[in-house]
């Protein structure tokens, strides 16, 4: 399938629909750690690798944190809550520079663990229209 970047404007919070809960049904959650995991491998080899934990115990940290929002946020158990509290996802990513261009990076990563995912169509794009239209939310930083 095809993945499209929508061109977001910093400072705009379009509305969102959260990923059908069959994608997490279809992965399971060991799979989609694994999903969050490699897409934060490619991260830290990206232009962006300055914006996470330089130390592998962070980064493994950094990793566990956002595989439980997307387990929560697929409808599955809520450890985000439960380890970090209530999501506030764009007030949490204020301290972090994100631009147009970090944004661009963050969801090309995801399109290079999704292409190869065994995983039907209409899930991938149910899950990949997330990230997209929420991505757009955490711009934060115009480009320099
Ligand atoms: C627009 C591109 C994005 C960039 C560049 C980005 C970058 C970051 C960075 C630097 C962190 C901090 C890592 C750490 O020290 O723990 C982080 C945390 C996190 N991000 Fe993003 N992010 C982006 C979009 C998103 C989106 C769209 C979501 C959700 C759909 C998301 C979910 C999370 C979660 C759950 C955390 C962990 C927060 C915590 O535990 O405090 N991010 N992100």
């Amino acid at each position: 399938m095809q993945f499209t970047i929508t061109q977001g404007q910093l400072g705009t919070r379009p509305p969102v629909v959260k990923p059908d809960p069959k994608v997490l049904e279809f992965l399971g959650e060991e799979g989609m750690r694994k999903l969050i995991s490699d897409h934060y491998d490619l991260l830290r080899e990206s232009n962006i690798k300055g914006l996470f934990p330089p130390s592998d115990e962070g980064f493994a940290l950094a990793k566990q944190h956002s595989a439980d929002f997307f387990i929560q946020i697929c409808g599955g158990h809520p450890y985000f809550n439960e380890n970090r509290g209530a999501p506030m996802m764009a007030a949490r990513h204020q301290p972090f520079a994100i631009t147009q261009e970090a944004r661009r990076i963050w969801l090309e990563s995801y399109i290079m663990v999704l292409t190869p995912l065994n995983m039907p169509d209409d899930l991938k794009k149910s899950f990949w229209n997330y990230l997209d239209i929420f991505s757009i939310w955490m711009m934060n930083t115009p480009e320099k």
